[in-house]
């Protein structure tokens, strides 16, 4: 048996992350150990888990660095890399919107946008024909229209109380966003044996 590589996202998605993989009977508590390692052998189920930025996960599966990963949808909308997405896993569920003051900047020719997500923004706006300047942020994107940098936001909203306690408003939803299981194609091929089996037990476990 070939061992299978998977990436997980740090941050908000691992909890949830290893929660699945021991929902379907792998056994994660090196995982959960605080240290900083960022390659985990399971080795009960020849899993090679490897820690790693959000951002970063599509780029591993997309070279075949992993054969697997565990990544938000909003990642995946805003690099648009070659890799199978296979499974809904209906955790991390937030959703991707344009916010601003309630007084907001519509019916502006010219709408300048922050974002940390410029090509979802592009996307976006260019398919409704509207123009804009996108500004891009790092984070803490809500202060852009509180401090006139910007006319609007796109951000991730999960609950709405960063919007609501900056003031401001969600003035158009543009999409979901939950956890995606995703695939390398070509592992998708040359390890189906040892794959496909972990894929269909998530798939039960999640739906
Ligand atoms: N309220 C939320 N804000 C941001 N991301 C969320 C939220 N709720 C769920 N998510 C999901 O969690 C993922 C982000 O988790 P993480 O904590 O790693 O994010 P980050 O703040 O973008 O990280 P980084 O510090 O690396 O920039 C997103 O890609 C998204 O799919
Ligand atoms: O609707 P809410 O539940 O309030 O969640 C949304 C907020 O969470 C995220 O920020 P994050 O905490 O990642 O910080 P950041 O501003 O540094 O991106 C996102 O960018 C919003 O600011």
């Amino acid at each position: 048996m070939e061992t299978i590589k998977m990436a997980i996202a740090k941050g908000r998605l691992a909890k949830y992350s290893i929660e699945l993989l021991e929902g379907i009977g792998i056994d994660c508590q090196v995982l959960k150990e605080d240290n900083r390692k960022l390659i985990f052998s399971l080795a009960s189920h020849n899993i090679e888990v490897i820690l790693l930025k959000a951002a970063d996960v599509p780029t591993y599966v997309e070279h075949g660095a992993v054969d697997m990963g565990i990544v938000g949808k909003d990642v995946l909308m805003e690099q648009e890399k070659q890799l199978y997405e296979v499974v809904d896993l209906k955790f991390g569920n937030c959703k991707f919107s344009v916010a601003g003051k309630p007084s907001n900047a519509n019916g502006k020719k010219h709408l300048r946008v922050a974002t940390k997500y410029p090509n979802v923004t592009k996307k976006y706006f260019t398919e409704k024909g509207q123009s804009v300047e996108i500004i891009r942020q790092e984070g803490s994107v809500e202060l852009a229209p509180l401090m006139g940098l910007s006319d609007v936001i796109v951000d991730i909203v999960e609950t709405g109380k960063t919007l609501k306690e900056n003031g401001l408003v969600v003035l158009e939803d543009i999409a979901s966003i939950s956890a995606r299981l995703v695939l390398n194609k070509v592992s998708f091929k040359t390890k189906k044996k040892e794959i496909s089996p972990i894929i269909d037990l998530i798939t039960e476990k999640v739906n």
